[in-house]
């Protein structure tokens, strides 16, 4: 019951969907297949009454040939309408349907992921069923042609039927019992007919993981190195075993059906024209009744058919639909759009956190009752060992992730849509775990400020500050030459360095009032990152900036440091007065000093041992 509730509730929801895609494509075809499907009934009217001309102008040898010219060539218009009408199949219908309802729900889609919150959106059950359920964006166009051709073909199925019942009630039974045994079979082997996406896209996808990691350069420099192409290869064939005994399933119910309905069509007409032959023996039935009677057999036989495999199309169709729907409604608190329209309520404070918390799964904290103020136009360098919590706190601060628990606001204003837009439009923000599209090395960089991305010489001194500008030089394409091979088979591929004086000049691009840089010079060289240092000192000037580096060298750029340990608020002061409480950062600093000084040393030594 419940499932029937649920399928009912799909059906609205895909009615409505393709309603508001393209209301005109589903009425028009819906309609118009509908019509057309009583053609063979009409066809059968038309059939007869030629027929009957004919066999009495043979036998009597009355009346000209001219007399039967009009119902021969009525016969001839509707058997032509009749041809003509079955070339609406379902392959025409769903290429009709295909651009509309195809891209119509991809792009649904697309929109409903978008607004999925972060946090959602990066746990991986999510994520698993998003590519499941965008996997099928046929679902729509598949359901709602197979949808339109079912209804025809029932239309067509009943018209048949009222012409049975009209010519003998035997012949009706026998026919509405074969249509309704088929109807039930494909009911009953839905279930196991219908190739379910899931188990198999797993196991499909285990498959194609193993398949291409022989492929991918990556993937293959791993399987090289610690020998592992033959265990690779081993569990591709087990992965592939699974994906195969899914298919061969699948197939087997589908021959069985096929096999079955097809004794049931001999089992159908031979009890029809044993009947007929039968009532013509006894002189109860003219031969023209036979030979339409006949007629309507091959007819309910193709109807039959054209409904079975329509419903299994739309079954199928109805499943991955019933998986989206569920997917759209269960996006927890879709994100809200962001709003124009921010007024600050206290202009010196550019954030304020008290007693945030924030997890990414239920079971641990990354964020614990984290409390403190950024002042509007202070440099703060965020310190902490590995998985302290930095990034995460500058993606709170940036409401990417909503607090679990705690007051976050901005210029004095709480987040909600509103400041969130106005967050957004004021920070310029380099991700450590940054982004190289595919796209040209142009777009690469403007896209730190869409509206200057075709201002060269912009994104030139940008390039400059990142570290980058050397790069457009050493492509014939110059800043046109697109980046990364996935897209286009000549892109450039960059060192992990390159990659970040890339990213880091996109940070560059725009003028923002509030800066956070998180990880700017992890895979630079010793001169990079002294340069990235001295540009981002030059583009911090009077801004509100946030500095994320484990060298702590860059905390002395810094107003104040900030010190992380395990999601808590650890110290929080100058350089100098952390220092003077020898702590967390104290002892940070003094490591790496003595590392430096220690390395200095050595390569002294070996300089002298070797001089
Ligand atoms: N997507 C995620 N899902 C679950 N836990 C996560 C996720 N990202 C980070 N964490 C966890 O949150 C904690 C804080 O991570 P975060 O990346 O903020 O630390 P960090 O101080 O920036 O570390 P690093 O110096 O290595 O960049 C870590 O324990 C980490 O394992």
């Amino acid at each position: 019951m419940k499932k029937i509730k649920e399928n009912f509730l799909t059906i609205a929801w895909a009615i409505r969907l393709a309603l508001r895609i393209d209301a005109r494509l589903f009425l028009f075809w819906g309609t118009l297949s509908i019509v057309l499907a009583v053609l063979p009934a009409v066809a059968l009217h038309y059939n007869r009454e030629a027929v009957s001309i004919l066999s009495e102008f043979l036998l009597s040898g009355s009346g000209s040939f001219q007399d039967i010219v009009p119902s021969i060539a009525a016969l001839g218009i509707v058997l032509t309408a009749v041809g003509l009408s079955k070339r609406i199949n379902g392959n025409f219908l769903y290429f009709i349907m295909y651009d509309s309802y195809y891209f119509g729900l991809e792009e649904h889609l697309m929109d409903v992921v978008s607004r999925i919150e972060m946090k959602t959106l990066m746990d991986k059950k999510y994520r698993d069923d998003h590519w499941s359920v965008m996997g099928r964006c046929g679902a729509l166009a598949d359901f709602m042609s197979s949808g339109c051709l079912f209804l025809s073909k029932l239309a067509g199925a009943v018209s048949l039927l009222v012409v049975a019942a009209q010519t003998s009630w035997v012949i009706f039974v026998i026919s509405t019992g074969y249509i309704a045994a088929v109807l039930l079979l494909n009911f009953s082997t839905a279930n196991k007919l219908r190739w379910d996406g899931r188990p198999y896209s797993e196991a499909s996808r285990l498959a194609n993981y193993y398949q291409s990691s022989t492929m991918s350069p990556g993937v293959a420099k791993e399987l090289r190195v610690y020998g592992l192409t033959e265990e690779t290869i081993e569990k591709w064939n087990k992965a592939y075993d699974k994906v195969e005994l899914i298919d061969r399933r699948y197939v087997r119910v589908r021959q069985l059906v096929a096999f079955i309905s097809g004794i049931g069509f001999y089992a159908f007409m031979t009890g029809m024209m044993g009947y007929c032959i039968y009532r013509v023996a006894d002189g109860g039935m003219s031969v023209d009744v036979f030979l339409m009677l006949y007629a309507m057999g091959q007819s309910i036989s193709e109807v039959t058919q054209i409904l079975s495999s329509s419903f299994q199309e739309m079954d199928r169709g109805l499943y991955f639909l019933n998986l989206q729907r569920k997917f759209v409604e269960s996006v927890p608190q879709a994100a809200e759009d962001w709003e124009e329209g921010f007024v600050p309520a206290d202009d010196s404070t550019a954030f304020k956190a008290e007693g945030i918390c924030f997890s990414y799964n239920d079971e641990t904290e990354a964020l614990h009752d984290l409390s403190f103020e950024i002042k509007k136009g202070e440099t703060i360098a965020l310190v902490g060992v590995n998985g302290s919590g930095k990034t995460t706190l500058v993606k709170v601060l940036i409401g990417l992730f909503t607090p679990t628990k705690g007051r976050l606001s901005f210029y004095g204003k709480h987040y909600d849509s509103k400041t969130r837009g106005a967050v957004i439009k004021k920070v310029g923000m380099f991700f450590q775990d940054f982004h190289i599209f595919h796209a040209t090395l142009r777009e690469n960089v403007g896209f730190g400020d869409l509206k200057k991305l075709s201002n060269t010489e912009r994104i030139m001194l940008a390039m400059q500050k990142g570290g980058a500008d050397k790069l457009p030089a050493r492509f014939p394409k110059g800043l046109e030459q697109w980046l990364l091979r996935n897209v286009v088979k000549d892109g450039a591929m960059l060192s992990g360095g390159e990659k970040q004086r890339v990213a880091v000049s996109r940070a560059h691009m725009s003028d923002k009032e509030i800066l956070i840089f998180d990880e700017p010079a992890a895979a630079l060289d010793p001169i990079a990152e002294m340069n990235q240092f001295h540009a981002i000192r030059e583009k911090i000037e009077g801004r509100t900036a946030i500095l994320i580096s484990h060298r702590v060298g860059f905390a002395r750029l810094a107003d104040r440091i900030i010190v992380l340990n395990h999601g808590r608020l650890a110290e929080s002061g100058t350089h100098e007065e952390l220092m003077l409480s020898n702590g967390i950062y104290a002892g940070f600093f003094r490591e790496q000093a003595q590392w430096y000084e220690q390395g200095r040393d050595e390569a002294d030594g070996q300089i002298a041992d070797f001089a």
